[in-house]
Formats: C-alpha cells, structure tokens, sequence
C-alpha cells in the first residue's frame, strides 16, 4: 500500500483528490505543499498529491516553483476536482456576526464575490488548507469567527455551514497531480499530457517564439504555459509548459530535444494519463510513422541510396 503525502489536515481539497487517485493508499497529511513534496524527496513518503492548477486562478504558484527549483520529482497522474466552498462556522454564529475569516488564498481569491457581498467589512487571514482554517475555527478559544472550506471539513470538525457554494464561479476545477520520485514514465495510453520547465539561454528578441516554434513545427498542442520570475531580477522569467502528448511520440520527444538545444536548462516534469481521456490529435506529418520514414529517407540519401 503506498503511502502518499498531502496537504493537510483532514478535510482538504487535496485530500479528497487523493482518496480518488489512490483510494487505499495510506494518507500522510502535511503542513503545506513544500512538505508534501519533501517528504517525497526524503523517502517518508512514496508519493504525494498536490494542486498544481485551477480552471479560475491558473496555476498554483507554491506547486509550480517547488517543482521547478526542488530536487526533481516526477508527475505520474492527474485528477480534476470539481470545488465548491461553505462557510463554516462555530454552531450559532451568524452571518452578521462574522468579522474574521480564514482560508487558503487560493480559496479567497475564489470567493471574493461572495466575501464583498455578504461579508462586507470582514477580514479575510490566510490559512494553511482550508482544512486548517476550519480546524482552527472549531477551537472555541479562536480569534476567527469562520473558514472558507469544503463542506466535509464541516463534518470532521464539528462546525456548522453558515453558506454552501459561495464560489464566484459553480464550475470551478482544480486540477491536482500525483507526485513520484524520479524514474518509470507511465506508459503512452494516446489521451497523455507531458509537462516540462524551461529557462531560456539568454534573453532576446522572439525567445520564447523560438520555444513555441519548437512545439509548434511539430503539431504538439499545449494546454498551459505560464511565466513564473527567476528571482533575478525585473524582466527574468522562466516557463512552465503543459503538451498534449507523451514523450515516446516521436514529435513530442523531438520537441523536448530541439528545446533542450535552445534552453540553459529544459526540466522534464513527467509525461502521465490526461484525467480527461481527450485523445491525443495528431496533425498530418506528424505521426511516429511520418517521423520514422522521414530518418529513413535521410539516412537513404546520407549514404548515397538516392
Ligand atoms: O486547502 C485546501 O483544501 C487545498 O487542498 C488547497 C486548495 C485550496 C483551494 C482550492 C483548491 C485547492
């Protein structure tokens, strides 16, 4: 039974991502994602679960620079949760009563409609999870009067549901990832994402057209790029990448290649099963067969077959 790390305590978004990625795998909850992935790199865990995308706010920062500067760790699996928030309270507090509230950012920043409207005039403080806030909120003794939570954190800590679905949005997605240490790529099923950082050589005209053109003379398709700064300075950016596509296609391999070419450091993230079964499209010229013929005609002519 493998054991995986999480963001914790009990009750989280995460949790419930893990408990339908692995449903018997033992749960180790964690203070935050930083852990998580720690315990991972340390062999306390066998793997972990962390969010690393949400359909309203895109990525989630603390997951993607973990990613991109931590000791390497590989993506195997994803899952898209459906999240929708209560506001929980200790029984018989009311809604006007409510000065300070808790919650993860991420979950803040996602009902802030809801906050302006009904909470007029209250703060919000962050919190680890949004477990943690509704665990801290269940303490008789605590300065906040309510968390922004999953209901089921509710049930775990004994608070009562003040408001359901309070989100801005009632289709948001969290998309959460399963973490490994490096090694086995999960095999190609057709319907794969493969995720990858790139830092750029140096800064010039038309860089980051130079590591778009990489994918796109290839036919791969991506379904994320993000910018996040290095840290060096106004203006020194690094890219996150999401590719529809495994890296044992041959133009997705050829991609990761050409890119390493062009890129000080091309970090590989892992190629793993999309959580939406959408099936890879592959554009004329572009299949492993058109590749494989494409060597075969070069080789042909290199050693005067014409
Ligand atoms: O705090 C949680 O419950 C988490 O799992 C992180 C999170 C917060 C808000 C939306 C999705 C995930």
């Amino acid at each position: 039974m493998p054991k995986l790390a999480y963001l914790g305590p009990e009750g989280t978004f995460t949790e419930a991502a893990v408990r339908a990625l692995a449903p018997d795998a033992e749960r180790l909850p964690c203070a935050n994602v930083g852990a998580a992935l720690d315990a991972v790199r340390s062999g306390q865990a066998d793997g972990a679960v962390v969010p690393l995308e949400n359909s309203l706010e895109g990525g989630i920062i603390q997951t993607l620079d973990e990613l991109a500067w931590g000791e390497p760790l590989l993506i195997i699996a994803e899952y898209l949760l459906p999240v929708e928030f209560s506001l929980l309270v200790r029984p018989g507090t009311e809604l006007r009563q409510i000065k300070r509230v808790t919650t993860h950012p991420a979950a803040h920043t996602q009902c802030r409609g809801f906050i302006e409207r009904e909470l007029s005039g209250a703060v919000v403080i962050p919190a680890s999870s949004t477990a943690a806030a509704a665990q801290e909120v269940a303490n008789p003794e605590s300065p906040y009067d309510a968390a922004i939570s999953p209901a089921i954190a509710g049930e775990v800590y004994g608070l009562e549901e003040a408001a359901s679905n309070i989100g801005d949005r009632n289709d948001t997605v969290t998309r959460f990832v399963r973490v490994a240490p490096p090694g086995h790529v999960p095999e190609p099923t057709g319907a794969d994402r493969t995720s990858m950082v790139a830092f750029l050589k140096e800064d010039h005209a038309g860089a980051l057209l130079e590591m778009l053109s990489e994918f796109a003379v290839r036919g791969v398709n991506l379904t994320r790029i993000e910018s996040r700064p290095t840290g060096q300075g106004i203006g020194s950016y690094f890219f996150h990448f999401d590719a529809e596509g495994h890296v044992a296609d041959a133009r997705v391999g050829e991609a990761l290649s050409g890119l390493h070419r062009i890129c000080s450091d091309l970090r590989f993230l892992g190629s793993y099963p999309r959580a939406d079964r959408v099936v890879t499209q592959i554009r004329p010229g572009t299949s492993d067969g058109d590749f494989s013929e494409a060597t075969d005609w070069l080789t042909r002519i290199r050693s005067g077959r014409v």
